[in-house]
Order: C-alpha cells, then sequence, then structure tokens
C-alpha cells in the first residue's frame, strides 16, 4: 500500500488548505446564525474546479484521481463539515453516477455542468418509511410507453433546495426488494417535482436537507439511467465509495477537534499552569491524535483502493465506520477539555460535535457499516 502524496496531490492539498482558511473559515458564522445555503462558497468551488475533481477532462472534470477529491474534503471538513458534504453530495452521489453508468447522451448533456459548478447534484434514495433499508422503497416510477411516471416522497436530501439535477429512485415493476427498482436523471423543473419541507437541523447548519413531493412527474425514456431494474446496483456501487467520503468528512472534523483542543489546553491555565500539564487532559488528546492517525490510515488506504479501481467495500465501510466515531469521541472531549466555554456558542467545539454526529447516521449508519463489514469478512 502506498501512501505517499504526489506533487500535483499536495498542491491540490495546498489549494484546499488556503481557500478554506481564507473564503470559508469567514463564512462559518453566518451559515451557524442564519442556516444560509453558502451559494458563493458553491460557486467558488466550482471556479477553482473543485466540483468535478474525479471526472475526466472531456467532460469538464479536472481528471484527478479519487484520493486527490478526498484530500478535498478532508481538507475542507477540518474548517467546514457543511461544505464538506455539499462537495461530497455533489461529487460522489450526484455526478458519478452519471460518470459510472449514463449514456454517452447523458454524459455530454450532464456532466461538463456538474463538474464546472454550474449544476449542483444530489442523490434521492432515502423514504419516510425506507432508510437503513433502502430496497423497501415505495416510491412508483410506472412505464407509460413513452416515459414513466413518478410517485413518491424523498426525505433528507442533501443540496436538495439548491440543486439542478438529482438521481431518483423508484420502481418500475413491483418485484419486491431489491429487484424492479431504477434510476433516473431529475432535472429540478420538471413538473410534478416539488421541493418540500427544509430540515432545522442539530448540526450542517448550511447545508440544505429538504423532502422531495413527486406527483405525475412525467420523465422521458432518456432520464433513465442504466438499465429498467439496475437503481439499486447503481445506489450502492454510488455509496461505496460515497462512504469514504463521508469518512474524510469525519477525519476533518476530528483533526479540528484535535487541533482546537491542544491548542487551548496549552493556553488554558488553571492550579497554577497550563491544563495540559495535566494528565488527565494531555492522555484526552494522546488518545485523539492516535484515533486521528488511525483514522487518516483507514481514510486513505480505502481513497487508494478506489483510486487504482480495486474492490473497496469493506475498506470504504470501516473507514467511514472508525473515522465517524473517532469524530464523535474527538468532539466530545473537546468540548470537555473547553471546559464550560465549551458548551457556548462563542467556540467551536460544540459545533465540531453537532457536526460529527451525523457522520454515524447518513450515507449507511454505524449499524449498517458493522453489517456491510461482517458480510464480507464471513463471505471472503
Ligand atoms: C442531514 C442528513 C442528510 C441526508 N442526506 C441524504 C441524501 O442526500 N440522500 C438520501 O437518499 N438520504 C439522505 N439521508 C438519509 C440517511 O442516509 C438516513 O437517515 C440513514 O440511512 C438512516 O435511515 P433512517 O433515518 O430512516 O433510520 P432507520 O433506518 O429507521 O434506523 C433507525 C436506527 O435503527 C438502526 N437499524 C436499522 N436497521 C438495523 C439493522 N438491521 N440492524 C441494526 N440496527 C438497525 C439504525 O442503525 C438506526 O440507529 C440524510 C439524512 C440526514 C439526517
Amino acid at each position: 500500500m502506498e501512501f505517499t502524496f504526489s506533487d500535483e496531490q499536495r498542491m491540490m492539498r495546498k489549494m484546499v488548505r488556503d481557500f478554506a482558511e481564507k473564503e470559508v473559515a469567514p463564512e462559518i458564522q453566518r451559515m451557524e446564525t442564519e442556516d444560509r445555503f453558502p451559494v458563493e462558497i458553491v460557486r467558488r468551488l466550482g471556479e477553482l474546479g473543485l466540483m468535478g475533481i474525479p471526472i475526466p477532462e472531456e467532460y469538464g472534470g479536472s481528471a484527478m484521481d479519487y484520493t486527490s477529491y478526498i484530500i478535498a474534503l478532508h481538507e475542507l471538513s477540518k474548517v467546514s463539515a457543511t461544505v464538506g458534504v455539499i462537495l461530497s453530495v455533489h461529487t460522489s452521489v450526484g455526478t458519478n453516477p452519471i460518470l459510472s453508468f449514463g449514456s454517452e447522451a447523458q454524459k455530454q448533456k450532464y456532466l461538463p455542468k456538474l463538474a464546472s459548478g454550474q449544476y449542483l447534484g444530489a442523490f434521492a434514495l432515502t423514504e419516510p418509511s425506507a432508510g437503513s433499508d433502502a430496497s423497501n422503497l415505495k416510491m412508483t416510477a410506472k412505464p407509460t410507453g413513452d416515459g414513466y411516471l413518478l410517485q413518491g416522497t424523498k426525505m433528507f436530501i442533501t443540496n436538495g433546495g439548491y440543486a439542478d439535477t438529482f438521481i431518483v429512485f423508484g420502481r418500475t415493476s413491483q418485484e419486491g426488494g431489491y429487484k424492479g427498482v431504477s434510476a433516473f436523471i431529475v432535472e429540478k423543473d420538471t413538473p410534478g417535482l416539488h421541493i418540500g419541507k427544509t430540515e432545522k437541523k442539530m448540526g450542517l447548519h448550511g447545508s440544505s436537507t429538504v423532502q422531495l413531493n413527486f406527483e405525475d412527474c412525467y420523465l422521458t425514456k432518456e432520464q433513465l439511467l442504466g438499465n429498467e431494474g439496475d437503481g439499486f446496483k447503481i445506489a450502492m456501487a454510488n455509496l461505496n465509495a460515497g462512504r469514504i467520503g463521508i469518512a474524510a468528512q469525519s477525519l476533518g472534523i476530528a483533526e479540528a477537534a484535535l487541533t482546537h483542543s491542544v491548542a487551548y489546553a496549552k493556553q488554558r491555565e488553571q492550579f497554577g499552569r497550563p491544563i495540559a500539564d495535566q494528565q488527565g487532559v494531555s492522555f484526552k488528546l494522546a488518545d485523539m491524535a492516535t484515533k486521528v492517525e488511525a483514522a487518516k490510515l483507514l481514510t486513505y488506504q480505502a481513497a487508494f483502493l478506489r483510486s487504482k479501481d480495486k474492490p473497496c467495500g469493506k475498506e470504504a465501510s470501516m473507514a467511514k465506520l472508525f473515522a465517524s466515531k473517532a469524530a464523535v469521541q474527538a468532539a466530545i472531549e473537546t468540548v470537555q477539555i473547553f471546559g464550560g466555554y465549551g458548551y457556548t456558542k462563542d467556540y467551536p467545539a460544540e459545533r465540531l460535535f453537532r457536526d460529527a454526529k451525523i457522520c454515524e447516521i447518513y450515507e449507511g449508519t454505524s449499524e449498517i457499516q458493522h453489517m456491510v463489514i461482517s458480510k464480507h469478512l464471513l463471505q471472503d
């Protein structure tokens, strides 16, 4: 396993780090207090070539490998997990399904717009009664002869209020479970697609999470992604890789928690000396640093495998499971190290805690990652 970054990847890391510190950090307060979607930051992500990092040049992307994309998510999430999730959903599950499963005409039509940031992508799998058990989805996509008619509701759709395209999953036949599920590319202005309730969330303030309602929403045959019945395969293929993105987001949060904790522990004095001199505090820092390092190795291992088109389902789940837990634990300890100040909104500790928690839930909860990993172990 090769863990050395290339010169190009190091340049990407520096560029994203500088952008995050100079342009994203000043916007955090506004995202937190106004819950405002950062349209200007998304526009800048496009200008910097970050909205299509792993997309080939012929489709208007930056043509870099998956590891470079993970580096960008890691760096952005150190500063803002909100910006991290916007980019992660847009790329991993909003754009990649078209690259992997789209017809040439679909690729030509959508990828240049998505990769340049002119379009924002979203992914609509979850429903009110189908979350972890996504194969139980109820949405229908009834064949009508010349197209499909979508009926149903999607839940918790990231980027939903601002997205231009949605990868939507519905049943084209009434076979049970994953059979009969098909994927579609749906444009935002399609008649019958209604953007519903915007969720008020614990964290990730500024990211858009909405319900989508489809009422007699007519799609042409050209909007079918892959073949009829391929939908579940498409969803799972992209979620596998998407989990590496959530691992990178978690890693960014955990590393930010560690950085803030070390700085605070060195300057905050109690009992006549910095609290960092107390073993009760310094051992917490040592534990956090060890978990951050382990999360980094798992995340980049999965990213390197994905970059080389090697199977990485187990490694992606392990990275997401471990890194998300590390982020939650690190953020809890950060609140503790900051004491009473950590419980206030004047310091970043409480935001890191609120942002970390979702990483154990979306793109497959920790319980689902355990199921995926154990299935690999018992089948291999
Ligand atoms: C902020 C946010 C953004 C999201 N973005 C998107 C998006 O862009 N697109 C999208 O399609 N979805 C999105 N989701 C949905 C997310 O992926 C689901 O919430 C998640 O998969 C869990 O589904 P659920 O909420 O229905 O929980 P449930 O599936 O009802 O699970 C509830 C609890 O039961 C546990 N559980 C369920 N089944 C088992 C089992 N077999 N064994 C052990 N434990 C089990 C779960 O782990 C969990 O702890 C988002 C959610 C949130 C909150």
